[in-house]
Formats: structure tokens, sequence, C-alpha cells
């Protein structure tokens, strides 16, 4: 069997009396591509400070490559295999985007040749300017650029794309499918459900410092029962909700929906944790029921489902 990139193992971490990881357990295997989800103070950059040696746990192991992580921080050969992007890298201001590239190279003894880097990373048009004179998103991808410089194994992102825009966003997302491309395996943190359902294939959620979900995203979307019916009724928003499996009632905007041969219909959507039975009442109660659909929620709904669910909240 190969050896785990990561494992973890009763893990506890508490500051002031207050629990953060507790009793943490996780496996993390070459190739995988893991999002890490949880509210703010859930204890994600705890996680990877002490992932990466920069904060002691109280109790517990943490192996990265089958090595605790004390004899990594020792070892220059082991610690090229990882890259780091922090939420708070500071990098001085008045040196050029090529400048710390070039320092940066001379950490590892296999860098990535600096012109392919440049050009993967979309720093062509900026490699002469100052890093204090970029965009944010501009630093992002110089950031991104130095944690893979070394060729790291394991690229450790935390919340990467916080602050950026849509289009920045999408950028920096196509830079991680290509890491995960070339073989890189990658854990990141964040808050962007979308980004973790299209990039991650395995998503952790964290809350009250244990893994209360871990699956693909599918099946996270799946463990959350609620289903979507969208369907045109003549039945009132009112009288749906009213229904105890019944989470959610949306009308959509009445011109949008306005049937010819059923003006009284609306547009209506439907979040139920129990869609057959919400299907047997609509169907009952409105012979005219038309354009019915059942779907999967989105990632998002799923996520507060989790977070929200009494069960876990302990
Ligand atoms: N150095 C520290 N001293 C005291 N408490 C800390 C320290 N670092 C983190 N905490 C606390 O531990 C908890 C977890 O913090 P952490 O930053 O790991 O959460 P997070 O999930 O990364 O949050 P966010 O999504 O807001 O970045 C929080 O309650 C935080 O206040």
């Amino acid at each position: 069997m190969t050896t785990p990139y990561i494992e973890i193992t009763d893990l506890n971490k508490k500051f002031s009396q207050h629990p953060v990881l507790n009793q943490l357990n996780l496996t993390i295997q070459a190739g995988e591509i893991v999002a890490i989800l949880g509210e703010n103070g859930a204890g994600k950059t705890t996680l990877l400070n002490i992932l990466l040696g920069l904060l002691p746990a109280d109790s517990g192991e943490v192996q990265l490559f089958g090595q605790p992580v004390s004899v990594l921080q020792q070892s220059m050969a082991l610690r090229a295999n990882i890259g780091v992007m922090l939420q708070q890298a500071s990098l001085p201001g008045n040196l050029t985007v090529l400048e710390h590239l070039e320092l940066f190279s001379c950490y590892y003894p296999n860098p990535r040749p600096l012109p392919e880097l440049i050009q993967s990373c979309g720093l062509s048009d900026l490699v002469q300017q100052r890093f204090s004179s970029l965009s944010g998103g501009q630093k992002q991808a110089v950031l991104f650029a130095l944690a893979i410089i070394g060729k790291p194994a394991l690229l450790f992102l935390d919340e990467p794309t916080v602050g950026l825009d849509v289009a920045a966003r999408q950028a920096f997302w196509q830079q991680i499918r290509q890491a995960k491309a070339d073989g890189i395996s990658v854990i990141l943190t964040t808050h962007y459900l979308e980004e973790a359902d299209q990039l991650a294939s395995r998503i952790l959620v964290l809350k009250n410092g244990r893994f209360i979900a871990d699956g693909s995203p599918a099946t996270l979307k799946a463990f959350s029962q609620t289903r979507q019916i969208s369907c045109c009724s003549r039945l009132s928003q009112q009288l749906i909700s009213s229904w105890p499996e019944v989470q959610l009632v949306v009308q959509l905007a009445a011109q949008l929906t306005a049937q010819k041969d059923n003006p009284a219909a609306q547009h209506l959507q439907i979040h139920s944790s129990q869609p057959e039975q919400t299907l047997r009442r609509l169907l009952a109660l409105d012979e005219q029921l038309t354009d019915l659909t059942v779907s999967s929620v989105s990632l998002e709904q799923a996520f507060l489902h989790l977070t929200h669910s009494k069960e876990h909240s302990a």
C-alpha cells in the first residue's frame, strides 16, 4: 500500500480552553483534490497551520509523506515536496515579480523553469512590475506561482480566491486544474461552495472540531436529503409552506411564468426533505399541475443543511 500524503490521528487543539480541533482523524492519498469547508472560526486555518508545523498540536499525530511534521520541518528535501499559499503572505513590495520568482527558485533543488512558470501562471505582462503595484488578483497569481515553483507533490491553499472577482477567480481555478493535471495533490480551504464543487474530488466539512461530512461533491449534495421540486400550480405558496416536510417555497416572477391555458397557475420552486410526500400532496390537490421537475439541491444548500442541522450542533 502506498504511503498517504497526510495522516492525522486523534488530533486535538484548544485555544484558551476552547477546543478548536477535537479528536480529528484524516487520511489524504496522492492525487486527491480536497476542499475543506466550514463556517468562520471552524478551525480550517488552525488545521492547515498544524499540518505545516507552524502551530503545535495539543495531542495526536500528524504525518506528511509518512513522516512526523517535526521531521519535515528539519528536512529541506521533504519540505520541497510541499507548496503553500497562506491567507496572509506578505512579500517585500519593492521587489519585482521576476525578482521574487528568481529568489524563490533558489530555495528549491529542482525548480520549474521560470519562462514556463511565468507563461502558465499568466504573469508575462507583470514580470517587471513591483509586487506592491499589483492588483489583488495579480498578487494571488504571483503567490500561486511561488507556491508551485518548487514542483511540489502537495499544495496547500488557504482561501486562495478570497476577494477575487468572478473573472480572476475563474482564471485561478484554471491554474488549480492545471496543477491537478500536473499530478499535484491539493488541499484548499474555501468559503466558496461553487469553488469546492468545481475543483474538489473530495469535500470535508469541519464543524465543532470534527469532520461532519466527507465525500465527493455529489455525495455531499445527496447526503442532504432535500430535493428541489419545480412546478406550475394553482396551489398557494402559503398552503405548501405549511406542509411539515417543506423547507422553502419560492414563487417565480408572474410575468415569466404566466400560462395561457392555466392563467391561475404560478411557477413554484419547493425544497422538501421528503420529496415523495410533497409530490403526493401536490398531485392530489392540483390535477392541473404541470411542468414538474425534481432535482438535487445545490452544494450551498447541502452545506447549510449540514452546518445548521441539530444533530451536529452539540
Ligand atoms: N492564535 C490564536 N489564539 C487564540 N485563538 C485562536 C488563534 N488562532 C485561532 N484561534 C481561534 O480558533 C478558532 C478557529 O480559527 P481558524 O482561524 O482556524 O478558523 P477558520 O475556520 O480558518 O476561520 P475563517 O473561515 O474565518 O478563516 C477561532 O475561534 C479563532 O478565534
